[in-house]
């Protein structure tokens, strides 16, 4: 469906929610190093259920093998950012779209987050005064608005 890319994340409980999330939705979660945690963290496999069997998870030595390896359609790849220029919202989201997220502490690396577009570079709305989203929350609600727009394709239960 779609794939999320967590760029460096530090929780481990996080990131075993975010794999979680994709065997739900069917999207490919992209985990680029170094991680905070080591792939076997009881915490990370205890929230991320069985994930060989039920998500498709990589593991990228850096951003660049990612882009090597996988290489995405650049247009389709968004920066998601409490300092992204554009709502997310107001986006027509694609299925195969690519959500790049950062870590929990210091978010996407700068230099990252500035060479999308800044149409490209989309935020979550929040209320004044808030610093940011949890991030496994932040991908929640992005892939569910993702997939709500594309018409939930593959759920069982087609609503
Ligand atoms: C806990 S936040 C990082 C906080 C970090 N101190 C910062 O200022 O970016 C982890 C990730 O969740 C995503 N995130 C959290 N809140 C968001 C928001 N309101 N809009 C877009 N992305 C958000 C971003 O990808 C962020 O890098």
């Amino acid at each position: 469906m779609f794939h999320i890319v967590l760029v460096a994340p530090e929780i481990p409980p996080n990131t075993g929610n975010v794999i979680r999330l994709a065997a739900n939705t069917g999207c490919t979660l992209h985990l680029v190093e170094p991680l905070g945690f080591s792939m076997d963290d009881k915490h990370m496999r205890r929230a991320g259920l069985d994930y060989h069997e039920y998500a498709e998870l990589r593991v990228h030595a850096d951003w660049a093998a990612l882009l090597a390896r996988e290489q995405p359609p650049l247009a389709r790849m968004f920066a998601m950012t409490t300092r992204g220029s554009r709502s997310a919202h107001g986006l027509a989201f694609q299925a195969g779209d690519w959500f790049v997220f950062g870590s929990e502490t210091s978010g996407l690396p700068p230099a990252l987050r500035d060479s999308f577009p800044l149409d490209q570079r989309l935020r979550l709305p929040m209320r004044a005064g808030q610093r940011s989203l949890n991030l496994s929350n932040a991908v929640a609600v992005t892939v569910f608005e993702a997939w709500r727009q594309c018409g939930f394709p593959g759920a069982a239960d087609q609503i």
